[in-house]
C-alpha cells in the first residue's frame, strides 16, 4: 500500500501544531519534516527545538528529511527531538556508510536521499544498509516546484536493483512536485512513499487531497 507523507514545509508555520494534528485527521500516514540549513540548500527552516515543540501534536511518525551539511554532527539531536526516521543526503555525507550506522545505532530507520543530478549508482554500496531510498524529484530547497520527468528512469533503475538483490522491503520515497498526475507515474515506476507539500496543504479539503493521491 502507498504511504502518504505530507510535507509540513507547505503548512502554515504560525499554526504548525494545529496543521500537523489536522493532517493526521485527514488521513496522512507519516509527517514529512524538511530540515534545511541555508548551506546544503538555499533555504532555512527549523531544527530540533521546533520539532520537539510540535512532536506532541500527533502520534504519526516524523519522517525527518535532513537537507543539511555534515548531518553526522546533529543526528542525535534530531533523534532526541522526536524523529522516528531520518534521511540524509548522499551528497552531504563524506562518510555515508558511517552516517547511516550512526542513525541505526540510535534505534531509527535510516534513509538516503539523492538529488536530481546524482546517479543511482551512488546507492549501490549502501542499498543493503538502509530502510529507505529518497529520490528527489525536484532540486531540494523549496516547495511548489515542477516534477523532473527523468526521475522516473531513476525509480525504475532503483526498483530493479532492489528486486535483483532481494531488498524489496526497502521503501522507495519520492519528494517534489507530487500531485494527482505524477503520483500515478511514480508509483508505476516503483515508488511506494509519496511526499506531498502543496498538493495537500494548498488544498481546502486535505482529506480529499490525500485520498486522491492514494
Ligand atoms: O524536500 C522538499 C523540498 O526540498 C519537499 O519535501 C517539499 O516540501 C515538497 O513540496 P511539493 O513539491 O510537494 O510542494
Ligand atoms: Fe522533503
Amino acid at each position: 500500500m502507498t504511504i502518504i507523507a505530507p510535507s509540513i514545509l507547505s503548512a502554515d508555520f504560525s499554526r504548525l501544531g494545529e496543521e500537523i494534528s489536522g493532517i493526521e485527521q485527514a488521513g496522512a500516514d507519516w509527517i514529512h519534516v524538511d530540515v534545511m540549513d541555508g548551506q546544503f540548500v538555499p533555504n532555512l527552516t527549523f531544527g530540533p527545538p521546533v520539532i520537539a515543540a510540535v512532536r506532541p501534536a500527533t502520534k504519526l511518525p516524523f519522517d525527518v528529511h535532513l537537507m543539511i551539511e555534515r548531518p553526522e554532527l546533529s543526528i542525535a539531536h534530531y533523534a532526541a527531538a522526536g524523529a522516528d526516521r531520518i534521511t540524509v543526503h548522499a551528497e552531504a555525507c563524506v562518510h555515508l556508510h558511517r552516517t547511516i550506522y550512526q542513525i541505526k545505532e540510535l534505534g531509527l530507520p535510516a534513509g538516503v536521499a539523492i538529488n536530481p543530478g546524482t546517479p543511482v549508482s551512488v546507492l549501490e554500496s549502501v542499498l543493503g544498509d538502509v530502510d529507505l531510498i529518497l529520490v528527489m524529484t525536484v532540486n531540494p530547497g523549496f516547495g511548489g516546484q515542477k516534477f523532473i520527468p527523468y526521475s522516473l528512469n531513476k525509480l525504475r533503475q532503483i526498483r530493479s536493483m532492489l528486486v535483483e538483490r532481494e531488498l524489496q522491503h526497502v521503501h522507495v520515497q519520492v519528494d517534489g512536485g507530487i500531485n494527482e498526475e505524477t503520483a500515478k507515474l511514480v508509483t508505476e515506476a516503483g515508488a511506494n512513499v509519496l511526499v506531498a507539500g502543496n498538493a495537500v496543504f494548498a488544498q481546502a479539503d486535505r482529506a480529499a487531497a490525500i485520498s486522491l493521491l492514494r
